[in-house]
């Protein structure tokens, strides 16, 4: 199995970019991961929410493949604790699909076709991050879960 993370707009923040660089390397060891950066939507300031979230929606629907299963991240999803999300990802290791991607949305959620189309929405806490930080927080939770899986000592219960 691969995992994808697919997000919207580049990280401008030297030093949010070079920690998810860390992390992105670190997981690198353990699975084949991607990292996709979809562009900003150009002339976003022209458009409402709703046409901002479409669209975004339609690129993000563009960028999958019909076998992947479509995990959402998204504040009022299900929530994990660090050994329960490890379990998740193995079970998808176990179910045989060829890959699971994730999505982070832009800076106001997916739009209604993006929800439609998700196999599952995850929660990385009941508080709202931004559509930045949040990839930081996945990558460090991916990586986090192999150690796991490997008792291996990063994770201290
Ligand atoms: C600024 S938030 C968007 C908030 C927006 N009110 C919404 O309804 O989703 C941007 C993106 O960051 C991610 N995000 C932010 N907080 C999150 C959390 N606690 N758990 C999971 N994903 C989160 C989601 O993918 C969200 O679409």
């Amino acid at each position: 199995m691969t995992i994808k993370l697919l997000a919207i707009g580049k990280t401008d923040n030297k030093q949010l970019q070079s920690l998810i660089d860390d992390y992105q390397k670190r997981l690198g060891f353990y699975i084949k991961f991607e990292f996709e950066i979809i562009p900003d939507i150009k002339n976003s300031k022209n458009l409402s929410e709703a046409q901002q979230k479409q669209k975004e929606g339609e690129l993000i629907l563009s960028k999958l493949n019909a076998t992947d299963t479509l995990i959402l991240l998204d504040e009022n999803g299900k929530q994990y604790d660090s050994v329960a999300f490890a379990n998740y990802l193995q079970k998808h290791m176990n179910s045989g699909i060829k890959q699971l991607v994730f999505v982070i949305g832009g800076p106001y959620g997916f739009s209604e076709d993006v929800y439609n189309k998700s196999q599952g929405k995850i929660s990385l806490s009941k508080m709202t991050f931004s559509h930045q930080m949040i990839r930081l927080f996945i990558i460090e939770q991916l990586y986090r879960g192999f150690t796991i899986l490997r008792n291996e000592p990063y994770h201290h219960r």
